[in-house]
């Protein structure tokens, strides 16, 4: 997979190079590409915004700019390609998306700030033929497309194959099977007086199984029970239904 960032803030995007995502690019699983927006400017100012039509606070991103390095980034042509705009007024982000994008051969992120991107990049780019997706990552506002770029980045990244060093982890965490993931132990056995649960420690899988799948029921009842709304009627087996 090819990711290709456009930004005003090249730097933000600099910890996708540390850590598990690092070695994923110097293995070769996948390569990150990013891009200063201001490169396609062309006045001594390199300004990227102006006011918005209809009056309004903030400024609105200019789509002279973006059009020209979106031209360069993703030309159009059969190349299966998929840009995504992070907005607070995007379609959810979910673990359901992470999984869906890691299927593409290319992802392209087009940053915003201020106020947003002007409307017509996006009209033009799907007038290419290119799938535009505007994603996003919850139900606050930031100031910029660059942190939930990091995010999705993230958790695309860990599901390609290779990623992560257990593929176990991919399909076995929260959300893989729609409810949140239970409470984890480490050695020491007895911490500040705070013991592991006998079960764990003993040794019988399948009563191992059993507590983890209470322990997560409990917990996506507790704090996510539109999880369990979401849950598929044959999901849950009367054991289930117990907890
Ligand atoms: N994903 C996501 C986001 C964002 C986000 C993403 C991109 C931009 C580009 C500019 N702004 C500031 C801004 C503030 C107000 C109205 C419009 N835009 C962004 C915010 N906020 N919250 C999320 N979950």
């Amino acid at each position: 997979m090819r990711i290709d960032v456009v930004t005003i803030f090249p730097a933000y995007l600099d910890p996708l190079r540390e850590a598990l995502l690092g070695r994923a690019v110097e293995r070769g699983l996948l390569e990150i590409a990013v891009h200063d927006l201001r490169r396609w400017t062309h006045d001594v100012h390199q300004a990227v915004d102006d006011a918005p039509y209809g009056g309004g606070p903030g400024m609105v991103m200019r789509p002279q700019v973006w059009g020209e390095a979106l031209d360069e980034v993703l030309p159009a042509g059969p190349q299966p390609a998929r840009l995504v705009v992070p907005t607070p007024a995007g379609r959810p982000f979910t673990q359901t998306t992470a999984r869906a994008w890691a299927d593409e051969q290319r992802l392209v992120f087009a940053c915003g700030r201020y106020e947003g991107i002007d409307e017509r990049v996006l009209l033009d780019a799907r007038a290419r033929g290119i799938e535009v997706d505007e994603v996003s990552i919850g139900d606050y506002v930031l100031v910029g497309g660059e942190v939930a770029v990091l995010v999705m980045v993230e958790a695309v990244a860990r599901l390609l194959p290779g990623v992560l060093g257990n593929p176990r982890s991919a399909a076995e965490d929260s959300f893989s099977d729609g409810l949140l993931e239970g409470p984890s132990y480490t050695r020491p056995e007895t911490w500040r007086e705070l013991a592991v649960p006998d079960v764990l420690r003993g040794g019988n899988h399948a009563a191992i199984a059993r507590w983890r799948r209470d322990r997560a029921l409990e917990r996506t009842r507790d704090r996510r029970p539109d999880l369990l709304d979401a849950l598929p009627p044959d999901a849950l087996d009367a054991a289930d239904r117990a907890v």
